[in-house]
């Protein structure tokens, strides 16, 4: 394996939750049901997919003007909710995962569909921890298609099948697999069946790398 290209909402912060009250506060508006449940279906999809699957629960049909409006204001929103953000938002384990790799020699990469992604990492103090951080906004097809995984192993120069991807969204452990990379989901089995392998958080990924590495599971050796 040569590189290891991350998530960033629900894997190395808790954005996952911001976007949860936020889509869950949309929701309301247009008097749609919304829950937890619900919202693990929005887990990696892309802010105008995510609009798209909660207004099909909606009572009547919206122009395209009346989404765009809807998809900024849930973005407002967002944007109060990240606004505080700080390096205490980091999950455990998340800057000693990013970390570990980079002393291991392995290239890192960011694959997130949020157009929010560069600022949440300014926010965490970690820009300078990634080789390459995908720009979401010139993403054509979000999760789970694989262009943003094939793109971050693209321009960080390494082939897919050295990729190693990290993901808590079932869409987007669907990508990584169509990429042809070998994934870490992070968080529940159930929900990320997909994944070659789960743990609950980046505090377990160190060794489940060392793992990997020594029985060569992934793709054959490490770096
Ligand atoms: O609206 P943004 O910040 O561009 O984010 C798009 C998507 O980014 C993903 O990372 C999140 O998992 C989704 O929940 C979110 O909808
Ligand atoms: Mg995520």
């Amino acid at each position: 394996m040569k590189a290891v290209i991350f998530d960033l909402d629900g894997v190395i912060t808790d954005t996952a939750h911001y976007h949860f009250l936020a889509w869950q506060k949309l929701a309301q508006s247009q008097d749609v049901h919304f829950d937890e449940a619900f919202n693990e279906n929005l887990k990696g999809i892309d802010r105008m997919g995510s609009l798209e699957l909660i207004l099909a629960g909606a009572s009547r049909s919206y122009s395209d003007a009346e989404k765009l409006a809807l998809a900024d204001s849930k973005n407002a929103h967002y944007k109060t909710l990240i606004a505080e953000m700080s390096p205490a938002d980091l999950l455990p384990g998340a800057v000693a995962a990013l970390d570990w790799c980079r002393a291991q020699g392995l290239k890192v990469g960011l694959a997130s569909v949020s157009k929010n992604a560069f600022t949440v990492l300014e926010s965490l103090g970690i820009t300078d921890k990634f080789d390459y951080v995908v720009d979401a906004a010139t993403i054509a097809r979000g999760k789970p298609d694989p262009e943003i995984f094939l793109r971050a192993a693209s321009e960080l120069g390494v082939d897919p099948a050295d990729c190693v991807g990290v993901e808590d969204a079932a869409a987007g452990v669907t990508a990584i697999k169509a990429a042809g990379m070998f994934a870490i989901g992070v968080g529940q089995p159930a929900t990320l069946w997909q994944a070659d392998t789960v743990i609950p958080g980046l505090e377990q990924f160190k060794n489940m790398m060392e793992t990997l590495c020594k029985t060569g599971a992934s793709s054959g050796s490490c770096s």
